[in-house]
């Protein structure tokens, strides 16, 4: 590659300033090797081996990075880009770099944008290296997907990493958190329940395996490539892998070996050869990345140890990278695999989670504002988590619901309980990643006094829930007797307060180890001996100012003026440096001093060092087991959370059956209600698809139901679809031998004026449904509710330029999905369909959709509308009603009331919504004179009036009364042909 093309590529987008420091050299690959300083050689070597990621390399207390990395970093980070010597006939390469101490924070930044990270530390001090190029390993490689490092993880949310494996139309999907330590897998048909699955999830990494020669490349959000298929969704980070570990025999080899089991049949994916190769797969990447970290802290602990480099003093590193006991390279950040179906839960597609706002808000993205928002009252950050996982996964069976009700029901009831419960949650650490992060050997000290602290809570817990009946607080009444040793245990060995980096000591408690203890005696002895060295000192030499100092070139030393040092030098003192108003001196006696206290503290150190990781393996083989306590904890954090929204707004427990039931009584949209002052929002009632237990005679309504799809079609045929040629007594008449005992309809067609509350309505149904079948209480006064299998939502429309479909691609892709997918046991929430196209094509969409979904489907619907023209729907089926949301209309004005009823609306008030909303005064009046106009002569609206009298065929051919720039296939949606 030339220097230009090397240039061009990675300074693309680079402001000005940036450039000119990066006109030579962009590319690591363009330069002469022969000709680059050691070092400079060195790094170049070692990018060669990690071309995929940002090469972090440690030069003092910088990390440093050059070529095309350097660039990256300065315009990711916005740092200053300067250059760096390269060798004589090389010159200058770019040079980027970040303070050590601040690694954590800028590679959480990085990550964040996608960005692979390899970090090259130190092995061993400059000094220690005499001259020579100081040694220097890879000591990590951060990828989005796998990181352990507190300060780069949102305490919030799992961060997952996913690996996905696709053979026709079947894949399998395996996930992990590393972090927390859930491993599972799945498998499926379908491409589009694969593109669903990831945007549920949301991983931070998707493995893919290819054939792609470049196998280590990371995509980054939004970046391209032929190698991923369209069923990818191209926001998430990719990191493309070679086949090998993805093929059966080997991932299934990996499984087994790693979780040491003989069969994957207790993991349920035995017969799943897809969910087996994506997580046999995502197996070896983690098990790749985490020899890695294992790897630095192995060299960390050579480092500690004095190993490396024979100097006898650990290095002072204030680096916040941790130390690994080989014991705890037997841990693994991951527990055994679990194996899913995508049918365990209520399905929630992408488009439904957004419209519903379930975690984030449909309009900015904002968490305020959405239902995780409204009731995330919990206290710990592993409640937190659960509470989303919750939400996006809702449960389909009664019983389990129902466990979770029944605690809520109690908590409710004992308020008490809840607020003593929630005060001793808050002193509960993240304990599933506590334990992660010492099962992988990343943990330090302060981690393990913050786990030992929340062991410590535990039989508190236990004794509080004592005799509450319901099942998540029973699992909490008994504490695994290892866990409370265990907790002990750590208190007992650990100082209070440790420090945050291993490697500065005082980490174990006096008493612990006998020779620990006599070690920090003999230091304490020296250190004392050294503090009165002056005082002995000044007697001795009758020198009042003498002093005794430090500093990290020369160690201990007495220093004496230099007037003073002139007239005599005391005796047994050595001249080590001259200052300009003091000589500084050091003694025999307090050299060998110095030695021995150094070589006591590195002898300390290592011990220090040897006890806390055997500590942190202990805990690293209890980590399933905490996580196991930890969920549990987590599941009572929600629940109380849960109780206490229902106490403090007002909800109701709902009545769960296993049929098509939805009967609310003056519910509200929980976010919307909490939004708005107390009392302000309006309660609205939904009764929809009681017909099977309300008719009590299925068979005998679906023959009704058959007379009148047959009717439709024999009008169809005959008056090509003109529904207002069906005389009423005809449609009365079907309509009572098919509604009796009043059931209630599968279908409502919702009308009512703009701005009037028909989408709140609509979504306050949706998301009463669905927190019934996470368990949580509704904001209604009663609710009964059949638990569905699928919500499905359309509601606006949103250009999807990133896949370049318009807006009524949008919609119609949607609706098509909804159509191809609902059963009668889901619901259907439809907003104005048929809205992004010419009015009449609009409506008939909207029509057949609607009489498709009453007649065909049988879903719960609600079809929210401004084309009330499909009020007439529900004269002709019997299964369809008319709901309208209600306004007072004075002379001048209108009032919301936000009022559910039944019945049509005739008109949408879009004018007056567009007063409301300030367009000016002037629009809106020829606005209205506008729509006297179509009123007056528009042939629909003529239509409307006269209703079935109307002979249309007649007005079609005479074509008086169409202004003539209309075309009138348009119009003349009800008329013959
Ligand atoms: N039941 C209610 N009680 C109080 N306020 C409500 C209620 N329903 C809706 N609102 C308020 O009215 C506003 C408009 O509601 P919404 O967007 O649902 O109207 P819409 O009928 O769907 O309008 P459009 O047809 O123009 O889309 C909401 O932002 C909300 O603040």
């Amino acid at each position: 590659m030339t220097d230009a093309a090397s240039t061009s590529e990675f300074t693309n987008g680079l402001p000005e300033r940036l450039v000119k420091h990066a006109v030579r050299y962009a590319d690591h690959r363009s330069v002469d090797r022969a000709s680059l300083t050691p070092m400079i050689r060195h790094y170049v070597e070692l990018k060669d081996q990690y071309p995929h990621a940002l090469l972090l390399y440690r030069v003092g207390d910088f990390f440093e990075t050059f070529f095309q990395d350097a660039i990256a970093i300065a315009r990711e980070l916005e740092l200053i880009l300067t250059a760096k010597d390269a060798g004589k006939d090389v010159g200058k390469v770019p040079l980027a770099g970040i303070p050590h101490h601040a690694l954590d924070r800028y590679c959480a930044v990085l990550v964040e944008k996608g960005f692979a990270i390899a970090v090259c530390d130190q092995m061993e001090d400059a000094a220690g290296a005499q001259g020579q190029l100081v040694r220097r390993e890879i000591t990590r490689v951060i990828t989005p997907g796998t990181i352990l490092e507190e300060g780069m993880l949102n305490a919030r949310r799992n961060n997952f990493l996913a690996a996905v494996v696709i053979a026709g139309n079947h894949w399998g999907l395996a996930y992990a958190d590393v972090s927390t330590g859930e491993f599972l897998t799945t498998q499926a048909q379908s491409l589009e329940q694969l593109t669903q699955e990831l945007l549920r999830l949301q991983p931070s990494e998707v493995l893919f395996p290819t054939n792609a020669p470049d196998l280590v490349s990371l995509l980054r959000p939004g970046e391209k490539s032929d190698h991923l298929p369209e069923c990818l969704p191209s926001q998430f980070c990719y990191t493309l892998r070679s086949q090998a570990p993805f093929v059966l025999s080997e991932a299934r080899y990996r499984l087994l070996q790693r979780f040491r089991v003989r069969s994957l049949e207790g993991m349920g994916c035995e017969h799943l050869p897809l969910a087996v190769r994506a997580a046999g797969g995502l197996l070896e990447y983690v098990e790749t990345s985490t020899e890695k970290a294992a790897g630095k802290d192995e060299g960390k602990r050579q480092k500690a140890k004095g190993e490396s480099n024979g100097s006898p003093l650990p290095t002072p590193d204030s680096s916040p990278t941790t130390l690994l006991h080989p014991a705890a390279l037997q841990t693994f950040p991951l527990q055994p695999l679990c194996t899913y179906t995508l049918t365990e839960y209520l399905v929630i597609d992408h488009q439904t989670r957004r419209n519903l706002e379930i975690t984030q808000t449909a309009r900015d993205g904002t968490y305020h504002g959405s239902l995780l928002w409204a009731l995330d009252k919990t206290v710990t950050a592993m409640g937190s988590r659960a509470l989303r996982r919750w939400l996006l996964q809702p449960l389909l069976q009664v019983k389990q619901i129902h466990d979770r009700q029944e605690t809520i029901a109690e908590l409710v009831e004992n308020g008490s309980l809840r607020q003593t419960l929630q005060r001793l949650l808050k002193q509960i650490y993240d304990m599933e990643r506590l334990a992660g992060r010492a099962g992988s050997g990343t943990a330090n000290a302060r981690d393990l006094v913050a786990l030992a602290d929340s062991l410590d809570k535990l039989p508190d817990l236990g004794r509080l829930v004592e005799g509450t009946r319901s099942r998540y607080l029973q699992d909490l009444q008994t504490v695994p007797p290892v866990l409370e040793h265990l907790g002990q245990h750590l208190h007992a060995h650990l100082v209070e307060t440790p420090p945050l980096y291993l490697t500065d000591g005082n980490l174990i408690r006096p008493g612990v180890n006998a020779q620990l203890d006599s070690l920090r005696q003999q230091v304490d002895a020296d250190q004392e001996w050294i503090r009165n060295l002056e005082v002995v000192e000044r007697d001795r030499t009758g020198i009042p100012t003498l002093k005794v100092g430090y500093n990290k070139t020369f160690g201990y030393y007495i220093s004496i003026s230099r007037a003073k040092a002139g007239q005599q030098i005391p005796d047994g003192y050595t001249r080590k440096q001259t200052l300009t108003n003091e000589e500084r001196y050091i003694t025999q006696d307090l050299k060998e001093r110095e030695n021995r206290i150094q070589l006591a503290q590195e002898s300390l150190n290592h011990l220090e060092y040897e006890i806390f990781a055997e500590l942190r393996s202990q805990v690293g083989e209890q980590a399933e087991l905490i996580r196991t306590v930890a969920r549990s904890v987590a599941a009572i954090d929600v629940l109380c959370g849960l109780a206490e929204v229902a106490v403090y707004q007002g909800y109701c427990r709902p009545e769960m059956l296993a049929n098509r039931e939805i009967q609310i009584l003056e519910g509200r949209h929980p976010v919307v209600e909490q939004s708005l002052p107390a009392g302000f929002f309006v309660p609205n009632s939904t009764e929809l698809g009681s017909r099977e237990s309300g008719a009590g005679n299925r068979e005998a309504e679906e023959v009704g139901e058959a007379e009148v799809k047959g009717k439709l079609k024999t009008q169809n045929s005959l008056e090509t679809r003109r529904v207002h040629g069906v005389a009423p007594s005809e449609l009365a008449l079907l309509k009572t031998q098919n509604s009796s005992p009043q059931p209630s309809p599968d279908l409502i067609v919702l009308t009512g004026p703009n701005a009037s509350g028909k989408s709140c309505y609509l979504r306050q149904v949706g998301l009463i449904q669905l927190m019934a079948q996470v368990g949580s209480f509704v904001p209604a006064q009663s609710t009964t509710l059949g638990v569905c299998d699928r919500i499905f939502t359309r509601v606006g429309a949103v250009d999807d330029l990133a896949t370049g479909q318009s807006t009524f691609m949008v919609e119609m892709n949607e609706t098509a999905n909804i159509l191809n997918h609902a059963t009668p046991r889901s619901l259907v929430l439809l907003d104005e369909i048929g809205r992004g196209t010419a009015t009449f094509d609009g409506l008939s969409i909207a029509w057949a959709v609607a009489e498709h979904l009453a007649t065909e489907i049988r879903a719960r619907t609600i079809f929210a509308t401004h084309y009330h023209e499909l009020n007439e729907l529900a004269s002709i089926l019997p299964n369809v009603a008319n709901y309208q949301v209600v306004v007072k209309e004075l002379p001048d004005q209108i009032i919301f009331l936000h009022k559910v009823q039944p019945g049509g609306a005739d008109r949408s008030y879009g004018i007056e919504a567009g007063r409301l909303a300030g367009l000016p005064a002037s629009v809106i009046q020829r606005a209205r004179q506008v729509m006297g106009q179509i009123e007056k002569h528009s042939k629909i609206a003529i239509g409307l009036r006269k209703g079935n009298q109307t002979n249309h065929s007649t007005r079609e051919k005479n074509g008086e009364i169409y202004p003539v720039d209309q075309p009138i296939e348009q119009l003349d949606i009800f008329s013959e042909e």
